[in-house]
């Protein structure tokens, strides 16, 4: 069937949403950036993430969020695929490198270079075969682009991640053992003014990018996915993939000083309209639930970003 596309990408910061059944009515969006239907993972992972590392390894808490209706590319930009290409078998492509700037690295995802020697170091570090197959969603870029970084700095670090959902308000470690969904509940204690804290949560400490993949895709396969009629692999839940960079900074005369850094990217589960998505019963109950909770996250933002004295991290149903 021949569809109308009514969103038009006007410029890296302007969306136009037309009203196809009025004529010529059309409403304009402004964002900080857009992303038009031809971007490319490494275009959204340079311009998004790629800064935030800095800041990390400065020692800055920091979240990348993925939010949006259902079946719109939450999961595929976040973990992205695996191309089917040989060449970009990672256990092939240990040695692999590729051109090295930000510039020359747009061109990356189409010219591959297969290489025994090591990557070369550049100014953004070594790009590995994570960073060069074109499908690699920000997650898996994000740990290479990390492990890069702290080698190029030579800082004496420790990198941990925690891999957790949050699935029917309930919290589900996804990184403890494959049959066993450890749930976890927040209590009073775990909520502060600032930060919500989720204790008891399994942590592993990591010391390649091919280790943490291989920590985040275990994880993956815990996660609560349904079919539905818009989507056949939806995520039902919300996950945060949380990377801890704990550093040493050598001070002059000898002195040193512990900091620590984390990135938390979030992949939530998708907005539906349960007429469109045929969910029915548990799962139309399950859809209204992803729905409030997306509600509350933006209205959590909202209050954040307004400065309010009350945050409704807690909403009554
Ligand atoms: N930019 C893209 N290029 C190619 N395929 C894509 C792209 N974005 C998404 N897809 C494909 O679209 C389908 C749905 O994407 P995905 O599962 O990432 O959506 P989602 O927003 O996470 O959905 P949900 O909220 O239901 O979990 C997947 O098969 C994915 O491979």
């Amino acid at each position: 069937m021949k569809s109308l596309s009514v969103v038009e990408c006007s410029s890296n910061e302007e969306v136009i949403v037309k009203e196809p059944s009025v004529d010529g009515t059309s409403r304009t969006f402004a964002f900080d950036r857009v992303f038009g239907p031809n971007s490319r993972q490494i275009e959204v992972y340079m311009s998004v993430v790629h800064p935030v590392i800095k800041e990390v390894l400065a020692g800055y808490n920091c979240t990348v969020f993925a939010y949006g209706q259902t079946g719109t590319g939450k999961t595929f930009t976040m973990e992205g695929e695996r191309s089917n290409n040989e060449s970009f078998t990672w256990s092939n492509c240990l040695y692999g490198c590729g051109s090295t700037n930000g510039v020359e690295n747009e061109q990356m995802d189409l010219k591959i270079h297969l290489s025994l020697q090591r990557p070369r170091r550049s100014t953004y570090g070594y790009f590995g075969a994570i960073m060069q197959d074109p499908l690699s969603g920000i997650i898996p870029r994000t740990l290479s682009n990390l492990f890069d970084e702290v080698g190029i700095q030579q800082v004496e670090h420790t990198v941990r991640v925690i891999f957790f959902e949050v699935y029917s308000e309930e919290i589900i470690d996804l990184l403890s053992s494959l049959n066993d969904k450890t749930k976890i509940r927040l209590d009073e204690k775990s909520t502060n003014k600032d930060a919500v804290v989720v204790r008891g949560l399994k942590t592993e400490t990591v010391c390649s990018a091919n280790e943490a993949y291989a920590i985040l895709q275990r994880g993956c396969l815990k996660r609560h996915k349904a079919s539905t009629l818009l989507n056949k692999e939806s995520s039902k839940s919300h996950a945060i993939f949380s990377i801890v960079v704990d550093m040493k900074e050598e001070l002059l005369e000898g002195e040193e000083r512990q900091k620590t850094g984390q990135l938390n990217l979030v992949d939530l589960a998708g907005s539906e309209n349960i007429g469109q998505s045929g969910a029915m019963d548990k799962k139309a109950h399950e859809a209204g639930g992803i729905n409030q909770s997306l509600l509350t996250i933006g209205r959590v933002i909202t209050a954040l970003v307004e400065r309010k004295s009350h945050i409704p991290y807690r909403y009554v149903q």
